[in-house]
């Protein structure tokens, strides 16, 4: 089964509401250098992630200009894991001791794909813009993310333009690990549209894989 991150919280209703709609991670957004309604600083992403319950992964999504400015927030903000944008293979490895899964961004064309694989627990593959941020809801090249899936051996997240209405197609199409929606649950930026979340959580889990 398809397991389903819902990103971009800003409001403790929100993340409750998407957690009883049975999301699997929830996405906190801090230190990022491009512009969304969906950033938090730092400190209301600690106590947001201390609130998420045993068995829901809190992810701390942010853009650190080295490993070390990554594990300075890693330990402020105390997440489950952190989703990495920006960063460089060599830097993803220096991640490997610190107290989250690193989960590294990537793009389908990314030319050190195979680095990232061997050095992060997990690829985010994104429709990332040009300074590397995500939340375009922009879909990207499904089949190009299907070809990464099954040519290498590390969890894939699709993310870039997922909704409720497109996610069942894409999890058909890529067979992903899991899915990762920020925009596509929306009803304005940063707040989430819970019936949208709860749809978005249903179909994801129900889609099956061609065979
Ligand atoms: O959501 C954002 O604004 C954002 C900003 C900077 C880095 C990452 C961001 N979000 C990530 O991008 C994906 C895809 O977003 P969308 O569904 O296309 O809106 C989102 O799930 C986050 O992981």
């Amino acid at each position: 089964m398809t397991r389903v991150k819902v990103c971009g919280f800003t409001r403790e209703a929100d993340l409750e509401a998407a957690i009883a709609a049975g999301v699997d991670a929830v996405g906190l957004i801090a230190g990022v250098t491009v512009d969304t309604p969906r950033e938090i600083d730092l400190e209301v992403a600690s106590r947001l992630a201390a609130t998420v319950p045993p068995l829901v992964s809190s992810v701390l999504v942010t853009m650190p200009g080295d490993a070390g400015e990554a594990r300075r927030r890693i330990e402020r903000v105390r997440p489950d894991a952190v989703q990495l944008h920006g960063l460089d293979p060599v830097d993803v490895a220096a991640l490997a001791d610190a107290p989250a899964d690193v989960i590294a961004v990537v793009e389908p064309t990314d030319p050190e794909l195979d680095a990232y694989a061997e050095t992060a627990d997990a690829l985010l593959v994104d429709s990332i813009d040009a300074e590397g941020g995500g939340g375009t809801g922009e879909t990207h090249d499904w089949e190009r993310t299907r070809e990464i899936v099954t040519g290498l051996d590390v969890p894939v997240v699709l993310a870039g333009g997922l909704t409720p209405e497109n996610v069942s197609t894409a999890v058909e199409t890529v067979d992903p690990f899991a899915v990762d929606v920020a925009s596509g649950v929306e009803r304005e930026g940063g707040v989430k549209d819970y019936d949208a979340v709860e749809r978005f959580v249903e179909r994801a889990t129900r889609a099956r894989v061609a065979p």
